[in-house]
Parts: C-alpha cells; sequence; structure tokens
C-alpha cells in the first residue's frame, strides 16, 4: 500500500496519504501548534508514503522545491505552493485521495491586513474546493476552529459545550470571521459532484487553543518570564476557564478521520467535531504555567494591581499605536482588544462526538503531552526569543 502524504504551505509544505490509507494535501506537517504563528508566508505541500523510498527530490509539484523526508515507516514529500494560486493548489492535489487542509494565517495580532487573511483562509479554502472537484478527489478534512464558535464579541462564555450546543456566534475580527467563512464553504462543498462524477465528502475539525512543542506564544511568554526575573503577572482571573488540545492529538484526529471518512462517508460527511483531550480546563495563563512552572517560572497575582478596565485601557493604546506606527513599523503586542476579550472569556468544550463517530481517543495522555511540552520548552531556554 502506498501512502502517500503531501504537505502544502506557503513557505513550508501541504500532505496526502493515499490507496486505503490517506493521501493527503495541504497538510502544514510541521506548523501546528502554534497560536497564533501568523507568518501567513510559509509554502509547501508534503506527502508522505508509507513504504520508503528513495531520499532525495521528488517529482510531487511543478513549482518550488520538493525534498523527501523520512519519519519513521511514514515519508513526507514537501512540496512548495501557495494555496492562494489555484493552478498551485490544484497541481499539489491531483491525485490525491484525501486532502488535509490545515493551511491558514492565524492572526490576532493585526500583523496582516484583513485582505490577506481573506485572501488566504477564505480564497485559498475556494480553492481547495474547486481543485478537489477538478481532479477527483473526494475526500477534504478542513482545520476549522475553535474561534468560528466563539467566543463570540459580546464575550458569552461558553461552558463545556458541544457541537450542539447553541451560541450566537457573531464575530468582527478578520481572523474568526475568515475562518467561519472558510468552514462554510468545506461543509456546503459536501456532495458536491467531482471529476469522474462521484460525490465530494467534507468535514471541518474545530481544534481549541492548540498547545506542544513549536508553540510560539509559550516561548514569548517563556522568554518574557525570564527578562521579568522568573516572574509572569496574572492578569486573567483564574475562574476564567479555556479548552486546550495537545498538539500531537489534533494531528491524530486528522488522520482518523482521513482514513475513516471513506467507510463512514454518510455519518461523517458535512459534520464539525471539536478537537479535545484530556488537557485540564484552566484559565490561559493557568495553563501555560503547567509547562513554564516547571521551567522556573512563576506567577505573580497582580489582579487587584491591573483591575480590567486598565488591562482594556492598554489594549486600547496598544491599538491605537498599531495604527499610528503602521505607515513606520508593525507594532503588533500580544495585548490587544479581540486577544483581551477571547483571554477573558470562558470557552470550554465537553463532547465525545468524535469518539462516537469515528472512535477517536487521545494518542498522547495529559501526562505525556505535559512532559512533551516542558521538554520542548526546556530545549528553547536560551535560544533567542
Ligand atoms: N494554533 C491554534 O491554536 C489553532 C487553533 C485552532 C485552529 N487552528 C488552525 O490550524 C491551522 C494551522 O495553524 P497553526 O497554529 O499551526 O499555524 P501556523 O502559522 O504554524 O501554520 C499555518 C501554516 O499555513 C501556512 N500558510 C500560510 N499561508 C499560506 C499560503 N498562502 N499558502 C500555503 N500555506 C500557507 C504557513 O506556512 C504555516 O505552515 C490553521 O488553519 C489555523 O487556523 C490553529
Ligand atoms: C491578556 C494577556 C495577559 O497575559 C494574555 C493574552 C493571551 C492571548 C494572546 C491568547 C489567549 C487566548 C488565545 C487564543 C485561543 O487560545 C484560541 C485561538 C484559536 C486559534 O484558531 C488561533 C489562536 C487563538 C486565537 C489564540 C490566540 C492567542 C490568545 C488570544
Amino acid at each position: 500500500m502506498a501512502v502517500e502524504c503531501r504537505v502544502a504551505t506557503r513557505g513550508r509544505p501541504m500532505a496526502r496519504v493515499g490507496d486505503r490509507g490517506v493521501e493527503a494535501g495541504l497538510v502544514s506537517v510541521p506548523g501546528m501548534g502554534q497560536e497564533g504563528g501568523a507568518s501567513g508566508r510559509g509554502r509547501c505541500v508534503g506527502r508522505l508514503t508509507q513504504a520508503p523510498r528513495e531520499e532525495g527530490p521528488s517529482s510531487g509539484g511543478q513549482f518550488g522545491h520538493p525534498g523527501t523526508v523520512a519519519a519513521g515507516p511514514v515519508q513526507v514529500t514537501a512540496i512548495q505552493g501557495d494555496v492562494t494560486q489555484a493552478h498551485e493548489v490544484a497541481a499539489a492535489v491531483a491525485g490525491a485521495h484525501v486532502v488535509i487542509h490545515t493551511a491558514g494565517l492565524v492572526d490576532v495580532f493585526g500583523r496582516a491586513s484583513p485582505e490577506t487573511i481573506y485572501e488566504v483562509n477564505v480564497q485559498g479554502t475556494k480553492n481547495v474546493i474547486e481543485a478537489c472537484v477538478q481532479t477527483g478527489t473526494r475526500f477534504l478534512v478542513y482545520t476549522s476552529s475553535m474561534e468560528v464558535v466563539g467566543p463570540n464579541i459580546k464575550g458569552h462564555p461558553f461552558y463545556r459545550g458541544n457541537e450542539d450546543t447553541p451560541y450566537e456566534a457573531i464575530h468582527r475580527h478578520p481572523y474568526p470571521c475568515s475562518k467561519a467563512q472558510a468552514e462554510r464553504l468545506v461543509l456546503e462543498a459536501n456532495g458536491r459532484k467531482v471529476h469522474g462524477g462521484l460525490s465530494l465528502v467534507t468535514c471541518a475539525l474545530r481544534p481549541t487553543g492548540i498547545y506542544g512543542e513549536g508553540h510560539q506564544i509559550m516561548r514569548d511568554f517563556y522568554h518574557q518570564g525570564l527578562r521579568l526575573g522568573g516572574r509572569l503577572f496574572r492578569a486573567i482571573p483564574a475562574s476564567v476557564e479555556h479548552s486546550r488540545v495537545y498538539v500531537g492529538n489534533v494531528a491524530w484526529m486528522h488522520v482518523l478521520v482521513a482514513q475513516e471518512l471513506e467507510q463512514r462517508a454518510a455519518l461523517m460527511g458535512g459534520q464539525v467535531y471539536f478537537c479535545y483531550d484530556e488537557s485540564p480546563y484552566k484559565s490561559y495563563e493557568d495553563f501555560n504555567m503547567e509547562f513554564l512552572g516547571p521551567c522556573g517560572l512563576r506567577l505573580v497575582d497582580t489582579r487587584l494591581l491591573v483591575p480590567y478596565w486598565l488591562l482594556m485601557l492598554l489594549a486600547t493604546l496598544n491599538a491605537l499605536l498599531q495604527w499610528l506606527l503602521r505607515p513606520l513599523l508593525l507594532y503588533a503586542p500580544l495585548l490587544n482588544p479581540y486577544t483581551l476579550a477571547v483571554a477573558n472569556t470562558t470557552f470550554t468544550v465537553s463532547t465525545n462526538k468524535a469518539q462516537r463517530h469515528f472512535g477517536y481517543k487521545p494518542l498522547f495522555s495529559w501526562e505525556d503531552s505535559r512532559t512533551r511540552t516542558i521538554r520542548w520548552v526546556q530545549a528553547v531556554e536560551g535560544s533567542a526569543p
């Protein structure tokens, strides 16, 4: 069985898994797990092949610099591409059995313009859907986001909700708006006829805040703590809980969906699934301390010193400064009115839909996820911020 996975992102690779396995296009294999990692300039398509082949450049794409990386029994071929370029996407997708579309521009800090965010997240997704239709690929898995649901602009809590929990999903920020639009396009494409006459089967996975190795914001907080003499300051009440999910489990859920979509098309087609695991519900800052604490940082409770109105004022000032400085330089701090609202609103997920529909169980326990993340933070120590 030739299982092939292509990984494509702008700067980094798309992925595939083939035959009865999975051939996935547009998976950014190394990238997942970096909240707010907003470069949007990666480009790559990767291809996983189960039977090891010769190392070296592959002929997987007509552009970019394809190269093959062996990952145990699976081989990933990277083909560089840009999801905003329809012809590049079609070239990467051609011949794939399943496309896992994770490429996206994750930006809640104002680094990219709203137009660029829409171009990558919405137009890029349209291109992926059209590429499946044109090339006859029948199975499409989309990496959506919890932000498609919330927190909404009214700051309503979402407490232990599942995929059917009623919630007013109203957004203004370009990132959640773009993810919501893209997810809708993917779900509406379910049942469309693809080249060859068969029907497209699609579904969307909605990770909550992903953590794990390569988590850029965790690295930023770690370096900030080191600069502040080993301390971080609590800004958000401990009672505001968030769901978080380990990157390895997010990846595992994608692989399972890609494997099961064909057999369970009637059940899974057009469905959404939150990505969840056994990570505990905690405030954003307390959760980060699960990893930063063992690396020598401590969280100082300054909530009484930094009341919410002051945080809001600082966040608004940051937004104003960003706007004023834009002609000269990019000022994009972590704190802005949107990130403050998200951090300050409870959003927790409690569901077993993925288990019921396709037998998902987390591959990594909370202990493993925690240990692996701590080891990664420790390895980051000493590296430049
Ligand atoms: N990080 C999170 O907490 C989180 C939570 C929910 C959903 N998501 C979603 O998961 C996916 C991966 O996010 P991530 O956190 O790994 O971010 P990331 O920035 O690390 O990865 C995004 C990848 O997309 C690629 N990309 C960007 N623009 C592209 C383009 N024009 N053409 C091709 N590739 C392009 C980047 O090179 C990068 O490899 C995104 O779709 C994101 O919306 C992330
Ligand atoms: C107020 C600060 C004091 O320390 C803390 C600011 C933290 C914020 C930068 C992050 C809090 C919640 C994060 C988001 C959430 O985890 C889910 C997301 C969904 C995903 O699709 C993209 C990333 C993100 C929006 C993530 C971004 C960073 C936070 C807003």
